[in-house]
């Protein structure tokens, strides 16, 4: 059994090396001939799975360790017979907290509060689900649009999208990309809905970068400066718009979903999937593959507003700033489409916020009801 892995995937000789000879290429490379002996594919996101990859191969089973599938022609593969799996869920809370870390930043360097804002989340998924409870968690007046979701469970707690629009601050995109149907996504934020946006409005994306006109969004940055932009995701990465990297006020390189615990998720979803493909047993658990986090616990006494102690938890384990920098380093340093990439394949160790558990000191504990509702373990009375 060889099973060929992009070389991004942790803990692969872990895991599928239980299972048959692993042979790591880098996402990017894997091309018809790599596959020409492999019974088994494991990829991430930016290896293009289609008719092209694998028609040459004796593949049995391609798996991706990533929640979005957009990057995988599942009809080319059934046809083959190949079987497919995907790890949804694996990341969300990852992304959950790269989106809070975010929204805290700007909310520092703007001079505003999140709790006085509305929020918009489109696509109320995994990712947008736990997003919209960790915010109301926040006491943050939130709305959410989401049509399939809407058709199939009654369009209570939805609104549409251009409702979203006109009412909400801050927009967050957590679609997946979608090309056509009658929920397509691609362009879902087009140049008519940008040139909507109240000024002043915080877009974020989290989704995919085809899900927002990034040519209409540079414009309306170059001619009004009036926005602010939150991407992580972009058209044509890693070989993304200049102009509009420069022009966000965060960005990063498709790595909110980029925690330890979510991309080992997503590797065991795989390696599950593949052995119960093959009738092995998985006998390997996530607390076999993670190790103990670098910061486990803090201790917060009085004196902490609640925004204060927010930020620092959240900044003491994912401070979004540090990709933010990174990646305009290494675009100096490379050029931006190698330094997008290079930023991905060496990024440093990163928990997820309910790694850490806080304890409260009598006079902080005011602080329990917003802590545990951004996600982190509170404990009071200890410490
Ligand atoms: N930036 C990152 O690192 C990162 C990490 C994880 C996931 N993602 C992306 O985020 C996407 C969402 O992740 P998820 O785990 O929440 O997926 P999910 O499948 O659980 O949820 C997606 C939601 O979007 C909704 N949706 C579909 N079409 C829509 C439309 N036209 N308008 C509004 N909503 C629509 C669906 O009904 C669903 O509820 C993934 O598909 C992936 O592309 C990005
Ligand atoms: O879809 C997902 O799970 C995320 O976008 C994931 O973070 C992608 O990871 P990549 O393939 O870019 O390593």
């Amino acid at each position: 059994m060889r099973i060929v892995v992009d070389a991004n995937v942790p803990a692969a000789e872990a895991c599928f090396g239980t299972l048959g000879e692993v042979v790591p290429v880098p996402g990017r490379e894997i091309a018809p001939d790599t596959l020409r002996e492999a019974d088994a594919l494991v990829v991430r996101s930016v290896t293009r799975v289609d008719e092209a990859l694998v028609a040459g191969s004796r593949l049995r089973f391609v798996g991706t360790c990533t929640i979005g599938t957009d990057h995988v022609d599942r009809a080319a593969l059934a046809a083959r017979g190949i079987g497919f799996a995907s790890a949804p869920g694996c990341n969300a809370e990852a992304v959950v907290d790269h989106v809070l870390s975010s929204l805290a930043t700007l909310a520092e360097r703007r001079g505003f509060r999140l709790a006085e804002r509305r929020v918009g989340v489109v696509g109320a998924g995994n990712v947008g689900g736990r997003l919209l409870a960790r915010l109301r968690g926040l006491g943050v007046d939130c709305l959410a649009c989401d049509p399939p979701r809407a058709e199939a469970e009654g369009a209570d707690g939805f609104v549409d999208l251009d409702t979203l629009i006109g009412r909400c601050d801050v927009i967050c995109l957590h679609t997946p990309l979608v090309r056509e149907g009658p929920h397509a996504t691609r362009h879902l934020m087009d140049a008519r809905r940008i040139a909507a946006l109240a000024p002043g409005t915080v877009l974020l994306n989290a989704g995919r970068g085809d899900c927002l006109d990034g040519g209409a969004l540079r414009e309306r940055l170059a001619e009004r400066g009036d926005l602010d932009a939150l991407l992580d995701v972009w058209e044509g990465e890693p070989g993304i718009d200049a102009g509009l990297f420069e022009l966000a006020e965060l960005a990063t390189p498709h790595v909110a979903g980029y925690s330890l615990d979510g991309k080992l998720r997503g590797t065991q979803q795989i390696y599950r999937a593949l052995a119960h493909r093959l009738g092995l047993p998985a006998r390997l658990t996530l607390g076999d593959l993670a190790p103990a986090p670098p910061l486990a616990s803090l201790t917060l006494d009085g004196g902490l507003s609640v925004d204060e102690a927010l930020r620092l938890c959240m900044r003491a384990v994912h401070d979004v700033r540090r990709d933010h920098d990174a990646l305009r380093r290494e675009a100096r340093r490379q050029g931006l489409a190698a330094g997008f990439d290079a930023c991905r394949a060496r990024y440093p160790l990163r928990r997820e916020f309910s790694t850490l558990a806080v304890a409260l000191r009598p006079a902080a504990e005011a602080l329990a009801g917003p802590l545990s509702a951004a996600g982190f373990r509170v404990e009071i009375g200890k410490g």
